[in-house]
């Protein structure tokens, strides 16, 4: 038996599932039902078919009034559709075919009628999709060159009538060139500016999605990008972007494949559509000729690919579950962390590598205590938790050859009972372990080096500089900070899908908040570029060996100015941290730096309540402060639109004003 469309996505999570698109015009109510198993014997999952007969036509033509009166009769729920109306007239075989539209249907035609008989012939056509129980309806791209408001407004306004057949918009997807003279004849508008007309006046419903044709020629990676932050349901392959291989079977062009292999995270049906209809359902069909038909090549070209796909990386399996997932950030000040947190961080394989590295290194260069005596050096790990930065030092002092004498200070009560344990068992006299608030601990002897990891998504976001102004007291004037420095990157990003899950909450605080994200359904606008720095120790601001005075040195703001090139949606903004650990030892969550394989750390995203448009060309302004009083700190941020020579043409609210919605705590 065929699978459902639901069992196909449940099973989609380890394979793909194909379907077949014969030329419409050959499909018809005789054939379609032995369309299904030769598709199947081809190895294809699913048909697409017309839902309607070319003769449904006849509703434009039947009465020169305004509306026919087939579509008044139907309107009063007196006439049904006709047997020879339609394509698909049985519900048999329904969950293995997806719905086309009839190809005369244009919702943004001039002439009223066509727009009226488009949108009736809809809503007859989705309730009877809704009826057999169909795996999905195809809407085609928008035939007219008018823009697409009525289509847009047909399609909210009947979405709701197909309670489980999901719909998707075929677009096409091409290189500049193609695309830029298409559109000069669709008044300027290229496919992913029509679809994003319609997909914000349908509202984000989660029933629509693209169905994506990729052309022989496609677009630069920076038109592609934005695809990757929409609804992406189906990629369609035509036949004839196939090149033959030297042993004549079908295969992708590279770059094609990689976009083919990029678009599989997103668990897409991919859609194989034919110039030509099989010969053996146009004349006859029995069950012998099925088993001897071959699979398609092309099908089993993509299930190839899928297959040979690169092995999920240490990222990729563990951030499983987590991808599009809004979290609050963690407050490791002002909470304390339960040990399932500390148990994910410590199976990081780089971040412990890279802080012993940067341990070892320091103690490399730094002199021996006592003019050359190979005595101890003294290492304070503030905020050890349950120990594994202390464990860093330990392994860094064995392959630098030097005595260490360790401080672990450690403020979380429940952390504090597993170091002492550590210390009964593994650790004995060579570390001691505090229990105290760093910022308050009176050390009884000077460090030579001071580490910490105290380091949130956005860098200064978990009140590192906040928690080591009061510790670096502890450090010898000439001590080194591990890390030295971190600095917070921004990004303009667009993503439908997170903006949708914040305005689902219904609660404008929500939009003035930031949450921590495995980013899946993004896309950035422009690469992203630092704002603001913070230096350890900061021997400018705080007077020798004393507490900080005030808070306001740890005040910051920034201005950044990025240009899009192509035109797109901000969502919001996309944040970053990269981390000087010590010297060329670095931890980074930037795309262009990232720190391989390291996981600890997810991007932060900061919501804007209403998304932006940003025209292609134009500039996009991050404005962001970093702002406290005696109790707390928060973040402020503004995104606006700049076009040249006209100066600011749109801007957000200031969120987050005076810290009202979120805020992290300083006690
Ligand atoms: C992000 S965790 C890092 C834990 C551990 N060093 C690691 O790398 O696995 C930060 C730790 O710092 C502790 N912490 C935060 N602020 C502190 C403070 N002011 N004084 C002492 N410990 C603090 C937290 O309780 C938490 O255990």
């Amino acid at each position: 038996m065929a699978i459902s469309f639901q069992q196909a996505a449940a099973m989609a999570l380890d394979s793909v599932q194909i379907g077949f698109l014969p030329p419409a015009a050959h499909v018809t109510a005789d054939n379609v039902l032995q369309l299904v198993p030769y598709a199947q014997s081809k190895g294809f999952d699913f048909i697409i078919a017309p839902i309607n007969s070319p003769a449904y036509r006849r509703v434009l033509f039947e009465n020169e009034g305004r509306l026919s009166p087939a579509m008044l009769a139907w309107r009063a729920g007196m006439e049904a559709l006709r047997p020879e109306d339609l394509v698909l007239r049985t519900a048999d075989r329904s969950e293995a075919i997806v719905g086309t539209l009839s190809d005369w249907q244009d919702f943004d035609s001039q002439d009223p009628k066509v727009r009226l008989h488009s949108e009736l012939a809809l809503r007859q056509q989705f309730t009877w999709a809704a009826h057999l129980g169909l795996g999905g309806v195809i809407l085609p791209y928008p035939p007219s060159s008018r823009p697409l408001t009525n289509y847009s407004r047909v399609l909210t306004g009947t979405l709701s009538m197909i309670p489980y057949t999901v719909c998707w918009l075929r677009v096409p997807c091409m290189d500049n060139d193609l695309e830029k003279d298409v559109a000069e004849e669709l008044q300027g508008m290229k496919s992913w500016e029509r679809w994003n007309i319609l997909r914000n006046m349908a509202g984000s419903d989660s029933k629509l999605g693209v169905a994506l044709e990729l052309s022989s020629t496609l677009p630069t990676d920076q038109v592609l990008d934005r695809w990757f932050a929409e609804p992406v349901k189906v990629i369609i392959l035509h036949e004839d972007i196939f090149l033959t291989n030297n042993r004549g079977y079908p295969v992708l062009s590279k770059r094609h494949q990689h976009v083919v292999r990029m678009f599989f995270k997103f668990k897409p049906y991919f859609i194989i559509s034919s110039p030509t209809m099989p010969k053996l359902v146009l004349d006859e069909f029995s069950d012998d000729v099925l088993e001897e038909s071959l699979a398609s090549p092309h099908a089993d070209y993509i299930r190839y690919l899928y297959r040979t796909q690169d092995a999920p990386g240490v990222i990729d399996q563990f951030a499983t579950g987590y991808q599009d997932y809004l979290q609050a950030p963690l407050q490791p000040l002002q909470d304390n962390l339960d040990s399932s947190t500390y148990e994910t961080f410590e199976k990081d394989p780089i971040k412990y590598q890279q802080y012993e590295l940067a341990i070892e290194r320091a103690l490399r260069d730094r002199p021996f205590p006592n003019g050359g005596t190979p005595d101890v050096t003294v290492i304070t790990v503030v905020g050890a938790g349950r120990g594994p930065l202390v464990n860093c030092s330990l392994r860094a002092a064995e392959k630098a050859g030097r005595n260490v004498r360790i401080y672990a200070v450690e403020k979380n009560p429940n952390a504090f009972v597993t170091i002492q344990n550590m210390k009964a068992a593994q650790w004995g006299d060579r570390v001691n372990i505090v229990f105290s608030d760093m910022r308050t601990w009176k050390a009884p002897e000077q460090a030579d080096i001071l580490v910490s990891e105290l380091l949130g998504s956005f860098g200064d976001n978990e009140l590192s500089p906040e928690c080591l102004d009061g510790a670096q007291k502890v450090l010898k004037l000439d001590g080194i900070s591990i890390p030295a420095n971190y600095t917070a990157f921004v990004a303009p990003m667009s993503s439908n899908k997170l903006h949708a899950d914040v305005s689902g909450y219904k609660d404008l605080a929500r939009f003035e908040t930031s949450y921590v994200v495995m980013f899946k359904t993004v896309s950035l606008l422009a690469q992203p570029k630092p704002i603001w720095v913070f230096e350890h120790p900061n021997r400018t601001d705080i007077p020798l060996d004393q507490d900080p005075l005030s808070n306001h040195h740890n005040i910051r703001s920034g201005s950044v100015e990025f240009t899009s090139e192509t035109s797109g949606m901000v969502h919001g903004v996309a944040g970053y941290f990269e981390s000087v650990l010590y010297k060329d030892v670095i931890l980074s969550i930037n795309p262009a730096t990232h720190s391989s394989g390291m996981f600890s750390w997810f991007p932060i995203y900061f919501p804007i309540r209403t998304p932006l448009y940003i025209p292609a060309g134009a500039q996009v302004v991050l404005d962001f402060w970093r702002l406290t009083d005696k109790r707390k700190v928060w973040y402020e941020w503004r995104v606006s639109c700049k076009v040249k020579g006209l100066g600011e043409i749109q801007w957000s609210a200031l969120h987050n004003v005076g810290g009202r919605s979120s805020s992290i705590g300083l006690y």
